[in-house]
Parts: structure tokens; C-alpha cells; sequence
């Protein structure tokens, strides 16, 4: 019995990876650049000016944020969402459907849209963290993700939101900044919680709660947006598409390029109208939240899907 135990924990511990070697790699990259970003702020060097946020937002969104929407088709497939040729074609335009309704409604009432997009941004980003706890306290991380920018810097996030909602988006990040505080106690909820199970987690909390209050909004949320969430979707997306191989790649370059195309000629044919970079904003945000809408429905049909067959999460 005792050779037995000894045989199976050695042959358990061998398969075992040092702990360093746990640790995703997608965490390094964003505490790297966190620590970076921290370190050019503390020197009081310069950060990019506005304008350059801006471009450089919608040039990495499409870049390396897009792709991680674009593994929704094989996540659909996996899930059972379609299985034959009509299938696919019925679920791109549904999908596509969705995003054209999330993007009228916006302009129909876009303060409501854009609150409705935080609240629904918070459980989606919320959720990196802590995946097996309760929604509300993943909930609660991604409200404070979303609304410790208001507080450390209230006139850059309120001038967002107008760019995207009008003047009554300056009420929605007066509402935020004053529930700053609250956010900061979620985040530190999150980071405590996740500390026992998952430290390189709290790690990532607390480095984008840094960020969230030293850096300019459109800067923090491009870190976390690319280097953080995007990476672990994309990750997750192609380990469980692996036998996929170069299917896989193809659907996210297509799912990729074609919403750019799209954007460029949308933007062409409506021609200037303000500035470049609050065109850029509302093509990138209002695009996000056309995007999100039906990406939520697609990632958690899949994991109600996987929790039916009893396996984890991965998306
Ligand atoms: C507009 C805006 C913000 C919110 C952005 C959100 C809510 C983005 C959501 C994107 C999603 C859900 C992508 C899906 O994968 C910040 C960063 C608070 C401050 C700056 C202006
Ligand atoms: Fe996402």
C-alpha cells in the first residue's frame, strides 16, 4: 500500500509543472508591459498624445483584439450551433443580425446602450477571473475594471463617453467616478479571492488596477484589451480547436478582415464627419458593443454547453 501511494505521487509529481512554469503566458506579457508603462509614468517621462491613443487603439483592437471574436464560429460549432453548410450560413447572418440591431439600437438611444454595454462589458471582462466563483463577484471585478478610470481620471472618461453617447454620457462617468471607491473594494475582493487558488491572477488584478489609476484611460484598456484578454481568449480559442489547424487560422483571418473591410468602407462612404480620432472611438466602441452582444451569447452558450457534458470552462 505505502510503495503503491509513493509510486503514484511520484509518478503524479513528475507530470506536475514547477509552479513558474503554471504561470500563462499571457500574464507575463501583461505584466510586463504593465510594469514598463508604470515605470515610463513614474520617471515622468511622456505618454503617446491623444491622437496617437487613438490610432493606435483601432489599429491593435483590429489587430489583436478582433481575432479573439473571430474563434466565435468554431465555438458555435463546438457547442452545436450549427453542424452542416445551411448551419453556418444561418448562424453568420444571425450573428451578424444581432450585431446590426445592437448598433441601431445605439443610435436610437445611445445613453441607455452605452450603460447597457458597461454592465454587460463588466461580466465579460469580469469573468478572466475567478472563472468558478459566483457571477456577482465576477461581476464586481469587471465593474471595477470599468469604473476605476472615471475616478483617477474623470474628464478623459467622460470626454469618451460623449464622443460615443452625447452629452449624457458625462452622467454616466460622474455616476462611475463616484462609485469609484466601491470599485476599488471589488477589484481588491477579486484579488484576495483569487490569491489561494490562482495568485497569478490576483497579480493581474492588482497590475490593472495600477494601471487603472496611474495611465490614461485608452491606454490601460488597451493593455488589458490586447495584451491580457484578447491573448487568453485567443489561446483558449486555438488549444481547443487543435485538431482544427489550418481551418482555425483561416476563420480568424477572414472574421478578422472582413469586419476591418467592412468598418473602412462604412467610414468611406459616410464620409469625415468630426474629427478622425472621435470617428475612430465610435467606430471602435459602438463596433465593440455590436461585437460583444453576440460573442457573450456565443461563449456562454458554449460554457452552459461544457457544464452540461461536465467539463471545464474555457472560453
Ligand atoms: C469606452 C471607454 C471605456 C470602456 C470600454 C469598454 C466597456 C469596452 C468593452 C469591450 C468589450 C466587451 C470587448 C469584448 O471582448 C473605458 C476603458 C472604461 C474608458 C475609456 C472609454
Ligand atoms: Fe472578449
Amino acid at each position: 500500500m505505502m510503495i503503491g501511494q509513493a509510486a503514484l505521487f511520484h509518478a503524479g509529481s513528475a507530470r506536475v509543472k514547477p509552479r513558474w512554469r503554471r504561470v500563462p503566458v499571457e500574464t507575463v506579457v501583461f505584466a510586463s508591459l504593465a510594469l514598463v508603462t508604470l515605470v515610463v509614468l513614474g520617471l515622468g517621462l511622456p505618454l503617446p498624445s491623444l491622437t496617437i491613443q487613438v490610432v493606435l487603439l483601432g489599429v491593435l483592437v483590429g489587430i489583436l483584439g478582433l481575432p479573439h471574436g473571430a474563434l466565435d464560429p468554431l465555438i458555435a460549432r463546438r457547442a452545436g450551433l450549427w453542424r452542416t453548410r445551411l448551419g453556418f450560413a444561418g448562424f453568420n447572418m444571425a450573428y451578424i443580425l444581432v450585431v446590426v440591431v445592437v448598433v441601431l439600437l445605439w443610435l436610437i438611444a445611445p445613453v441607455a446602450s452605452l450603460v447597457t454595454f458597461l454592465l454587460v462589458s463588466a461580466l465579460h471582462f469580469g469573468s478572466d477571473w475567478n472563472a468558478d466563483r459566483a457571477p456577482w463577484l465576477r461581476f464586481l471585478a469587471g465593474f471595477g475594471l470599468l469604473s476605476v478610470p472615471a475616478l483617477s481620471h474623470p474628464a478623459q472618461v467622460s470626454a469618451a463617453y460623449v464622443v460615443l453617447a452625447g452629452d449624457g454620457g458625462a452622467v454616466v462617468a460622474s455616476v462611475q467616478e463616484w462609485l469609484g471607491p466601491l470599485a476599488l473594494a471589488s477589484l481588491l475582493l477579486a484579488a484576495l479571492v483569487a490569491l489561494r487558488h490562482r495568485a497569478h491572477e490576483s497579480i493581474e488584478i492588482l497590475l490593472a488596477t495600477m494601471l487603472a489609476l496611474a495611465t490614461e484611460p485608452l491606454v490601460f484598456f488597451l493593455l488589458y484589451f490586447c495584451a491580457l484578454h484578447s491573448v487568453r481568449h485567443l489561446k483558449a480559442g486555438f488549444q481547443a480547436e487543435r485538431d482544427g489547424g489550418r481551418l482555425s487560422a483561416l476563420m480568424v483571418m477572414v472574421y478578422t478582415v472582413v469586419p476591418i473591410l467592412v468598418v473602412g468602407v462604412v467610414l468611406v462612404w459616410l464620409g469625415p464627419d468630426g474629427s478622425l480620432s472621435e470617428q475612430i472611438l465610435q467606430v471602435v466602441f459602438i463596433g465593440l458593443a455590436g461585437l460583444t452582444v453576440p460573442h457573450m451569447i456565443v461563449v456562454t452558450y458554449e460554457n452552459r454547453h461544457r457544464r452540461a457534458l461536465r467539463a471545464p470552462d474555457l472560453s
